[in-house]
């Protein structure tokens, strides 16, 4: 796969959390929507044995960044007891902010398990990747299903679901946020949980984030944006943070309204997708 493949961000439309599970996790209700900005991706097979990342734009490099674990991953569960063993070099350009409820670590994680499935013809099911994936982490699944989707559970039981074409303005304050961090809180100090509901029922109820509340007041300067920020809409934090985003129904209205935001102020102008870029390379590809 010599060309880029872009690894999409995602948007949590809303996001409830609904209980909690005995190994800590939360059991969230959230809506995932896919989007056509993300970080760039490119893979070349070896056949050292050896799997590197080259990241061309920041110090993530490591050997707990997501990229190298999934690709570990699924070089174990496919070629376990094989004497040679594949290879690959991945290069790696960053795009999404890190730490900012944009889904970034997620989706390279995904993205390589999907191009590694196909590049090193592993031939794995789509369902068996996205068990693999959740070893990982709780967002991958839904990067390998491909589609903008409602999501139960932890975030792996998914149905997708075709949204109307929509724009988002995405402001991105200069904050790291751990997600860890925000569920240890939620967990210690906020001792409430959201009402399971049908899919139905919160797709006509008016689009919220139980975990906005956690995150203003952790994080001042979060507090601080939402403030600046009422104004002009109404803005909702995504996942845990730090990104906050508008929703318009064109491309024209959000750039209008960026074009009010003041310098100090960093943003971007995304649009929603239904399916992944990654599934459109993967099916225009014959093997
Ligand atoms: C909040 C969301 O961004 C919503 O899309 C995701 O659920 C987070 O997914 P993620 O970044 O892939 O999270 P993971 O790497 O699996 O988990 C990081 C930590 O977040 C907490 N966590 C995460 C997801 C979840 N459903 N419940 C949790 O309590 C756990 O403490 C976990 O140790
Ligand atoms: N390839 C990667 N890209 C970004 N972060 C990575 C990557 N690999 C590992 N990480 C680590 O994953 C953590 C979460 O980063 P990420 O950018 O995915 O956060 P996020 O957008 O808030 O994710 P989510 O919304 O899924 O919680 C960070 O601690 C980061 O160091």
């Amino acid at each position: 796969m010599h060309q880029w493949v872009v690894s999409p961000g995602k948007l949590n439309l809303f996001l409830y959390v609904t209980g909690r599970r005995s190994d800590g996790y939360h059991y969230l209700q959230t809506l995932f929507r896919l989007l056509d900005y993300g970080d760039n991706m490119k893979f070349f097979v070896t056949k050292n044995g050896c799997i590197r990342l080259f990241n061309t734009n920041n110090n993530i490099i490591s050997n707990n960044n997501l990229v190298i674990q999934a690709a570990k991953l699924l070089r174990k569960f496919c070629f376990r007891s094989c004497q040679k063993k594949p290879g690959v070099d991945i290069i790696l350009h960053k795009k999404l902010p890190i730490g900012s409820g944009l889904g970034g670590g997620s989706s390279n994680a995904a993205t390589t398990l999907m191009i590694l499935n196909q590049e090193w013809r592993c031939f794995l099911e789509k369902k068996v990747l996205m068990r693999l994936g959740l070893m990982l982490g709780a967002d991958i699944p839904v990067f390998i299903n491909g589609y903008s989707a409602f999501s139960e559970g932890i975030g792996e039981k998914l149905v997708s679901i075709f949204l109307p074409e929509r724009w988002y303005l995405i402001i991105i304050p200069p904050i790291y946020i751990n997600t860890t961090w925000v569920f240890d809180v939620y967990r210690s100090a906020f001792n409430y949980y959201s009402p399971y509901r049908s899919v139905e029922k919160l797709l006509n109820t008016p689009f919220s984030n139980d975990l906005e509340p956690i995150v203003k007041n952790m994080f001042p300067e979060i507090k601080k944006y939402f403030f600046y920020l009422s104004n002009y809409a109404s803005a909702r934090l995504t996942g845990t943070g730090a990104c906050i985003f508008f929703e318009f129904y064109n491309r024209y209205l959000a750039c209008q309204s960026q074009k009010y935001l003041p310098n100090w102020i960093k943003s971007i102008v995304v649009r929603g997708i239904y399916i992944s870029p990654v599934h459109q390379i993967l099916s225009k590809i014959k093997i």
